[in-house]
């Protein structure tokens, strides 16, 4: 049934905004910390917070540093982090060892966050890109892409995470049939409570750029990502990878970029009323947080309005670089 409107004047929709106190009432979607999850960037060494200068704001933190900043967040309520490496170079190989080295740094930060702060979950990022030497998500094998040893070399770094405590994977490689092979090693390894969220609609955009400079992995790559991200003029791609990924046992689906691809968020959830989540990139912070610094924009103001979009577009919650400050702000 349409939704019954009187004419004017016995409708004055006005009325409805005459006052915070009616405004906040007739709200129909709202932000709570509950809703963020926050990206970090890790790197080698101790006492470092290491400024990202293509990310106002955002620092690389070895992992000392690291774990006051999870206990910070926990505190805050935010209820998940995921931690993203900074590879010191001489570690990226062909064969990408260092991706299921059981010390590296993910996983030695995994470890010791989970001692620090037991109620924050851990969320890891499952590539090959930040251990490959040219910067790709998969191995490179005759200048091609290679999807199934890729997807071999995927199970080995994932088994790595969900041993040393990461509650939450995050396979954002793209490469086919991961999910599948990812849950089925978690599943025979007896690591049946670890979520899978999938990167299932993943679009090989242009802003991930200042992502790149902050994990170190700018100069690294050669080419582009479109053989495996996806094509941003797609829709419908984008619900097929979300039922495959779905069929093949992820329990939450991801959507990203974010703001430039709301409306895929919204099909989502219209479509699997599934766990949904939209990742704000860097390049999405980086801009709001270029304009604010300029003076063009209320920062804040923005900041929050580009979160509570994600919500109303239909989506459980958010992956972004803001997550301390609208806790701060959420929190009162
Ligand atoms: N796999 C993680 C990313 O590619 C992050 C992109 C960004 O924040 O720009």
């Amino acid at each position: 049934m349409p939704p019954v409107q009187a004419p004017f004047p016995h409708a004055r929709p006005r009325r409805l905004r005459a006052s915070p106190a009616r405004r906040a009432l007739v709200r129909e979607n709202t932000l709570t910390v509950d809703d963020l999850i926050w990206p970090v960037f890790v790197r080698a060494g101790e006492g470092i917070e290491e400024p990202i200068a293509s990310m106002p704001g955002m620092v690389r933190r070895s992992i000392d540093k690291l774990t006051d900043a999870a206990r910070e967040a926990e505190a805050l309520g935010i209820p998940a982090i995921c931690i993203f490496p900074y590879t010191d170079p001489s570690l990226k190989t062909a064969d990408c060892a260092e991706a299921w080295n059981p010390e590296n740094l993910t996983n030695r930060a995994i470890r010791t966050i989970k001692q620090a702060a037991p109620n924050i979950a851990i969320m890891t990022d499952v590539a090959l890109d930040p251990y490959n030497i040219n910067g790709h998500d998969g191995f490179v094998i005759d200048g091609e892409i290679r999807n199934d040893e890729t997807v071999e070399a995927l199970v080995k770094m994932t088994l790595a995470q969900a041993e040393a405590g990461a509650d939450i994977i995050g396979p954002s490689d793209m490469m086919d049939g991961r999910i599948g092979a990812l849950r089925q090693a978690l599943e025979s390894s007896g690591y049946q409570n670890v979520t899978i969220m999938s990167y299932s609609a993943k679009y090989a955009s242009a802003y991930y750029g200042p992502f790149r400079d902050a994990v170190g992995a700018s100069g690294a790559l050669k080419g582009d990502k479109k053989t495996y991200q996806m094509d941003p003029g797609n829709s419908d791609e984008a619900m097929r990878m979300i039922a495959r990924d779905l069929s093949e046992g992820a329990d939450m689906v991801m959507v990203k970029p974010g703001q430039p691809y709301l409306d895929i968020c919204h099909r989502v959830k219209t479509e699997f009323q599934v766990p949904t989540f939209a990742y704000q990139v860097s390049g999405e912070y980086a801009m709001i947080q270029a304009a604010a610094q300029n003076g063009w924009v209320d920062g804040e103001t923005v900041m929050m309005e580009s979160l509570l979009a994600f919500k109303r577009a239909g989506c459980d919650g958010v992956l972004t670089y803001f997550a301390p400050a609208a806790a701060r702000i959420l929190n009162g």
